[in-house]
């Protein structure tokens, strides 16, 4: 429809307004997608199961097309992602006959994977994942336990940077991570990116996934967990970013469409969640939605499988709910 004002347009010259997106999305709702977002991440086309899955055998087939729509319109692109625990095959981290592939193995395998996927989009992807949820959630511990880990070794964040650099040095590198405000899990992951800059890693951005709900975190956590990521030198995307109509552990399944009280609450959650963002529009280059609209949300069926979910600022029918008006009275 023509008399919705556009989002990204309404934030011109403040930061890109992205979403993540599939074929199936963009053949789906295109025309509504370029007229909301100015950047695009590929929700799940472009990870390593669905681009590498067998040693020799890529599939670029997905991946090209949202990179053509995306310059067909003038879109960013954000290429997501690297080096993760999850989908990421297992001939990855093994030999042939199954046991743990060398650290040698994995980094050569890394190479011919970031080679071929940051090769191909080269100048076209400005930015990339190059490494998701490398820190541990639990209390106590640091980096996450993951075959990249085991296989590789400490340093494979570093490897994993400086790898990408050389593929594509016009790239801008980020580290990304949820859970991202949580001060503990902050802490460990201010850490981490201050001890790779300090070894000269080209790290150039943290992205905050920005998987909140409607009752946390609260907004001065959010605002200590930029404060502290932009202390670094380093750009900030918030790249998945929805609001969860229910906390993580409340597993209710009994609701077929939010109550107004939840309609209320995300109204007032975006608000002031894009009151903060643009007061720290200086550090914060992109803000990412994990979706174009309720239609297309991984929150329907996580965590709780085949539950409803309405995260976003556009309705199941794409049309622009109060949250949307209210991220746009402040532009
Ligand atoms: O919010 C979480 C809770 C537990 C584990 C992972 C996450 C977030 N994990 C994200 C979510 C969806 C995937 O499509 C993204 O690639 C991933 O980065």
């Amino acid at each position: 429809d023509t008399k919705t004002p556009s989002l990204h347009g309404a934030y011109a010259g403040i930061f890109n307004i992205g979403a993540a997106v599939s074929t199936r999305t963009i053949r789906r709702e295109g025309g509504f997608i370029a007229a909301h977002y100015n950047s695009l991440t590929a929700e799940n086309q472009m990870k390593f199961e669905e681009i590498h899955p067998e040693e020799n055998r890529y599939d670029f087939a997905a991946a090209d097309e949202i990179a053509e729509f995306a310059e067909k319109h003038g879109m960013a692109l954000r290429g997501h992602t690297l080096v993760w625990h999850n989908q990421t095959p297992d001939w990855v981290f093994e030999e042939k006959d199954g046991s743990p592939a060398s650290r040698e193995k994995v980094l050569e395998r890394l190479r011919d994977h970031a080679g071929t996927v940051m090769g191909r989009y080269k100048g076209r992807i400005s930015a990339w994942d190059v490494v998701n949820e490398a820190i541990e959630d639990k209390s106590g511990a640091y980096l996450r336990e993951t075959k990249w880990l085991e296989t590789v070794g400490e340093d494979y964040l570093e490897q994993a940077f400086r790898i990408a650099h050389e593929i594509d040095p016009s790239a801008q590198l980020f580290y990304n991570d949820y859970n991202e405000t949580d001060p503990a899990k902050r802490d460990k992951i201010h850490r981490l990116v201050r001890s790779l800059l300090d070894a000269g890693t080209p790290v150039h951005g943290i992205g905050m996934q920005g998987h909140w709900n409607l009752y946390g975190p609260p907004i001065e956590e959010i605002r200590e967990a930029i404060e502290l990521y932009a202390s670094l030198g380093v750009r900030l995307h918030i790249t998945e970013l929805d609001i969860s109509a229910f906390r993580f552990d409340d597993r209710r399944t009994d609701l077929l469409a939010p109550t107004n009280e939840m309609e209320e609450l995300l109204t007032r959650r975006y608000e002031e969640i894009f009151r903060l963002f643009r007061e720290y529009r200086s550090a914060i280059d992109s803000v990412t939605f994990w979706g174009a609209a309720d239609s297309g949300t991984w929150l329907d069926g996580f965590p709780v499988r085949g539950r409803l979910n309405w995260p976003l600022p556009f309705d199941r029918e794409l049309k622009p709910k109060p949250a949307f008006w209210s991220i746009l009275d402040q532009a």
